[in-house]
């Protein structure tokens, strides 16, 4: 038996929610390679069909995929309530609760995650956990990034600066920010945590995303299909 291939349950993940998508909507876009399958399936909606719709990028790199597909770019200023949003996560609960960041676009994507009055969120099954448990990347004001790491410490985690590849130092991310990543094993009470860890001062934003299970439906790419979870 061959090995479960991600990227084509990415693939399909992608162009099922590229297909929910209806003309005239203001989309958020996520950032990840799951998404950007759902961006490629927009944008040959867009030359195929004529699609008419506006995209709100989470990163710089989610613009440039979009004005590489030819979707045209808004802002929350413009519209400060979405349609819908697309994004990944890196893992998701049966609560729909998420763990998001690896990207470090997470500041912004969960900015578009509460303007959105719908969001699916775009996975393979590796993603699927009974309980969150992977590292929670916490955005930081580099001026406070030495007290915060002190303060993420007494909460329980490892906290660890994020390097860059191929920069020498600190990732610093589209908002200028650091990125401690802080690994807090098996995490009992998510949401508990998430308010724990944004209520520190320097916390610009922290990867759990506990409170938007009510809007998301997740969408499940499997190589030979795609399973549509709604919450509850
Ligand atoms: O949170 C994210 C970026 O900050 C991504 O959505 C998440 O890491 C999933 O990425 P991928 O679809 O490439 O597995």
């Amino acid at each position: 038996m061959s090995a479960p291939d991600p990227a084509a349950a990415k693939r399909v993940a992608g162009y099922r929610a590229a297909g929910a998508v209806c003309d005239g909507m203001v989309v958020g876009l996520g950032t990840g390679s799951t998404v950007f399958f759902a961006m490629e399936r927009l944008g040959e909606r867009i030359a195929e069909e004529g699609l008419s719709i506006a995209g709100v990028p989470t990163s710089y790199q989610a613009a440039m995929r979009a004005r590489r597909y030819g979707i045209p770019l808004t802002g929350l200023d413009e519209h400060p309530e979405l349609d819908l949003a697309i994004d990944g996560a890196d893992q998701v609960d049966p609560r729909f609760r998420l763990i998001k960041g690896r990207g470090a676009a997470l500041l912004r994507e969960k900015c578009v995650c509460d303007a959105a009055r719908e969001v699916l969120i775009v996975v393979d099954p590796s993603k699927m956990v009974e309980t969150l448990d992977a590292g929670v990347p916490v955005e930081v004001l580099p001026f406070a990034a030495g007290t915060v790491s002190r303060r993420l410490e007494a909460l329980g985690a490892d906290p660890v600066l994020r390097e860059g590849v191929r920069k020498d130092g600190p990732v610093i991310t589209d908002n200028g920010n650091f990125i401690i990543d802080c690994g807090f094993g098996a995490i009992t009470d998510p949401s508990r945590l998430e308010r724990e860890i944004i209520s520190i001062p320097g916390v610009i934003e922290c990867g759990l995303f506990t409170g938007y299970g009510e809007k998301i439906t997740v969408i499940l790419g499997e190589e030979g299909g795609f399973r549509i979870l709604s919450p509850g």
